[in-house]
Order: structure tokens, then sequence, then C-alpha cells
């Protein structure tokens, strides 16, 4: 299986407009109010698009590689992701200090309970956005545990705040804390969760080589992972 991108930077920058235009339509359908006649020609039309996406493709999502400008990068990410249409997508940013954050506007397709964010999307970005933190400090890591306490229900069409910083670590282990909270500091959910450095991780790296994301080696664009 090679993954390798035809026209490389050009088609990713393309990709990223697309999915854009994606995450605008889920958002348009989960809001429709248009009858159902209109509804019927927008699916045949959809069915057509797919069609022509389909047209050569991919086995596996868009991998963790490093950008031609050197900055780590993982354009399918389902949180972070460029150009995966489900990715929010969340902006990371992280402090000097340490620990990570992002703002995040989740939208109408997020809901769970009435007017509120489903609970396991907020999991998944504080997931994220832990790693995030572990990543950091120089200790990246799978989840092994994540432990949430919803608080509060969680708002959608108005921005909030999630961070998440170390609290300690212990040989292949770290654990982290993060919460995602109202701009004034409201905290609506808290979490919990250890990252494991994956024995895979440890061992030494060739030159030129990526290290492995997680139990093989990386699948990186142009080269050819293994089954
Ligand atoms: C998104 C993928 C992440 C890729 C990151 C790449 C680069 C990072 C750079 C930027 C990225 C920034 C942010 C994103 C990062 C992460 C966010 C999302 C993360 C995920 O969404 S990730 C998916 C869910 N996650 C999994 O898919 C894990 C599946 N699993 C395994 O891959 C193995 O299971 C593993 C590796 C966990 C352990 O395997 P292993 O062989 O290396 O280690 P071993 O079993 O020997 O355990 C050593 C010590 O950890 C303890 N231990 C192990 N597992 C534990 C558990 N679950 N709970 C409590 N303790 C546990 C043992 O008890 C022992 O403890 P002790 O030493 O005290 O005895």
């Amino acid at each position: 299986m090679t993954i390798e991108l035809a026209n490389g930077e050009a088609q990713l920058a393309a990709l990223a407009v697309l999915s854009q235009q994606t995450r605008e339509l889920m958002d348009a359908v989960v809001l429709t109010d248009v009858d159902e006649t209109e509804i019927a020609a927008v699916t045949a039309e959809l069915v057509a698009l797919t069609e022509r996406l389909r047209a050569v493709r991919r086995d596996t999502a868009l991998p963790h590689e490093f950008a031609p400008d050197g900055t780590f990068r993982h354009l399918g990410n389902a949180v972070t992701g460029a150009c995966n249409p489900h990715a929010l997508p969340l902006e990371v940013e992280r402090s000097p200090e340490g620990g990570s954050r992002a703002d995040v506007n989740f939208r109408p397709a997020h809901e769970g309970p009435p007017a509120g964010v489903h609970g396991g999307v907020s999991a998944m970005i504080l997931d994220h956005l832990l790693g995030d933190a572990v990543a950091a400090s120089g200790r990246g890591g799978v989840t092994g545990t994540l432990t949430i306490r919803y608080r509060q229900r969680v708002p959608y069409g108005e921005r909030v705040v999630a961070t998440a910083n170390v609290t300690r670590s212990e040989g292949r282990k770290t654990w982290a804390d993060g919460s995602i909270a109202l701009p004034d500091g409201t905290p609506l959910v808290e979490a919990t969760g250890l990252f494991v450095t994956p024995e895979m991780w440890m061992r030494p790296v060739e030159p030129g080589q990526q290290p492995a994301p997680v139990n093989g080696p990386p699948p990186t664009r142009g080269a050819t992972p293994a089954q």
C-alpha cells in the first residue's frame, strides 16, 4: 500500500478547502428545513460528487508526518486534521511554560443532550488535548485511561476553552489533567488521563526514519507502511 498524493502540497491545500466545505455541508444538513423534493435532489447531486472523489483513492487517512517546513502534522486526524471533515478542526497552542490550550467552537452537528455537546465529543477533544500536553512534555504516548467528569452542559455556537497540563510521570507513564471551560473560567468538563509511551517508541530510530506512531512503522506519505 503506497500513500502518496500525486500533486503533493497543492493537492493537500485543495483537500483542506474541500474538507471545510464538507463541514459546512454537514452543518447545513443538520439544520436544513427545505422540503423533501429538494432534499432528494441534493442527495442525488451528492451521490454523483461522492463517486467523483472515489475515482482515485487511498486505503487510509493522511498520516502523521513532517511537513516540508519540518513541522509535525497529521492532516487526517479526527480532531485536528485540516483534511478530515470530521475534525473541528481543533487548533492547539502550546505554552512555553508547558501545557496545551485550544479555543473550541462546537457546532449543532456535535449535539448530544438538547442544545448541548455530546459527551463523547467533549471526551474526544479532551483526550486529544491531554495527549498533546503529554507530547509537548517530550514523553509522547497513547491513551491508557481517560476519566471524565461532566459538570455542566457544554454549549455549541459559542466559544469555549480547552486546556491541559501534565501532572506527573513515572517511567513510560505520564498523567495529565484538563478541562473544557467557559471563557470566564467556569469549568464544564474535567478530565484526567494516563498516557503510556509504547515500548516500540523507546527503540532507537535510524537516521532519516520517523518515530513509529503506535504499534509499527510510521505510515509516511510516499513510503510503504507495514500491513
Ligand atoms: C493520535 C495518535 C497518537 C500518535 C501521537 C504521535 C505523535 C505525538 C505528537 C503530537 C500529537 C499530539 C497529540 C495527540 C496525542 C494523543 C491524543 C490521542 C491519543 C489516542 O487517542 S490513542 C488511542 C487510544 N489508545 C490506544 O489505542 C492504546 C492501545 N494500547 C496500546 O497500544 C498498549 O496497550 C500500550 C501502548 C498502552 C501499552 O503497551 P506496552 O507494551 O507499550 O506497555 P506495557 O503493557 O508493558 O505497559 C507499560 C506500563 O503501562 C501500564 N499500562 C499499560 N496500559 C495501560 C492502561 N490502559 N491503563 C493503565 N495502565 C496501563 C502497564 O501496567 C505498565 O505499568 P508498570 O510499568 O507500572 O507495570
